[in-house]
């Protein structure tokens, strides 16, 4: 397991920022962990990335708990926080061989890993310049080369993208889907079109807590459909329920109840169900268009540019 988070529970002074977060990633690919302003997803990643000591719960990250093992465990991870950590009175070079040796890579190994760092993030012809000298996407990018260098298998980004301008955003994000052929990225964002745009999987994350964690695929049809939740005594048989026009899927979710995907108008769909609760004796007690935390979510996030 490439990482995994147990119960993971935070605590700034008395207010729980997170609570119960559990995470497991098996295998590599760009893994989104989305959720707008406050959500805990800074809260999230800096526990991960053992900045940030958990009130509660474990991570660990290649099987290595980060609370026991912090070095080993770190070896493992490269972090890009909110805020890169860059020194700007420091040149590219002299910055990433500083993080070179923070990170106790062999030093014999230190001049050909930040060559190839440099080359991988397109920063290679601006080595000598002062870090204070470059513009925010290519500050960004020093950021990136940072928490790649030492080759870890998990590389978390806390909102890569922010602030940066359309084309360095394009840029950025192709450096991503790169630099995730051969590691397992995390990275975060408020912005739903990013994380669909760039991840494989999604977790999202709403009041501190998971409320949402499966393939992009499975998000996005979650997010288009509409779906009724209907309470009957008699509940006929699903395929009588298919047969209703505009019914596309139904889950039964206990003997009675059963949430109902359909496509069109719901005051349509309302009419025809109950119409075949009458003809067809379901005895429908209850029909309630279904709301829950994840359709306001989706609106806060759709229109925060995505
Ligand atoms: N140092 C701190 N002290 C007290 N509360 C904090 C601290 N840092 C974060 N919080 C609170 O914890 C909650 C989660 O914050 P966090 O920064 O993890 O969210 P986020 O999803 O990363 O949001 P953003 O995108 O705005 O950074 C918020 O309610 C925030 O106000």
């Amino acid at each position: 397991m490439i990482l995994k988070t147990e119960n993971l529970s935070h605590k700034y002074s008395s207010n729980w920022a997170i609570r119960d977060i559990n995470i497991e990633i098996a295998e590599a690919g760009i893994i989104g962990l989305l959720g707008s302003n406050g959500a805990g997803k800074s809260t999230t990643m800096n526990i991960i990335c053992g900045t940030l000591n958990q009130t509660e719960g474990n991570v660990f990250i290649n099987d290595i708990d980060v609370r026991k093992h912090p070095m080993e465990a770190k070896k493992q991870i490269g972090f890009l926080p909110q805020t890169p950590p860059l020194y700007t009175d420091l040149t590219i070079d002299e910055y990433l061989v500083y993080c070179a040796e923070l990170r106790l890579m062999d030093k014999t190994k230190i001049k050909a890993a930040v060559a190839e760092v440099k080359e991988r993030c397109g920063i290679a012809h601006f080595s000598s310049r002062l870090i204070n000298n470059l513009s925010g996407g290519y500050r960004q990018r020093v950021g990136i080369a940072q928490a790649i260098l030492h080759k870890p298998k998990l590389v978390v980004m806390d909102e890569p993208t922010n602030g940066l301008d359309p084309n360095q955003m394009i840029e950025a994000r192709k450096l991503i889907r790169e630099i995730a052929e051969e590691h397992t990225v995390l990275f975060s964002s408020h912005v739903l079109s990013e994380v669909n745009l760039l991840c494989r999987e999604v977790i999202m994350i709403e009041g501190g807590r998971i409320v949402f964690s499966d393939s992009m695929d499975a998000f996005n049809s979650y997010a288009q459909s509409n779906a009724v939740i209907i309470r009957m005594v008699n509940p006929p048989a699903t395929a009588d329920i298919l047969k209703v026009n505009g019914v596309t899927e139904v889950n039964f979710l206990s003997d009675k109840q059963a949430r109902v995907f359909f496509e069109g108008n719901e005051d349509e769909i309302t009419a025809r169900l109950v119409a075949a609760s009458v003809a067809g004796g379901w005895g429908l007690k209850e029909i309630n268009l279904e709301k829950g935390v994840l359709d306001e979510v989706f609106k806060q996030l759709s229109n925060t540019g995505g």
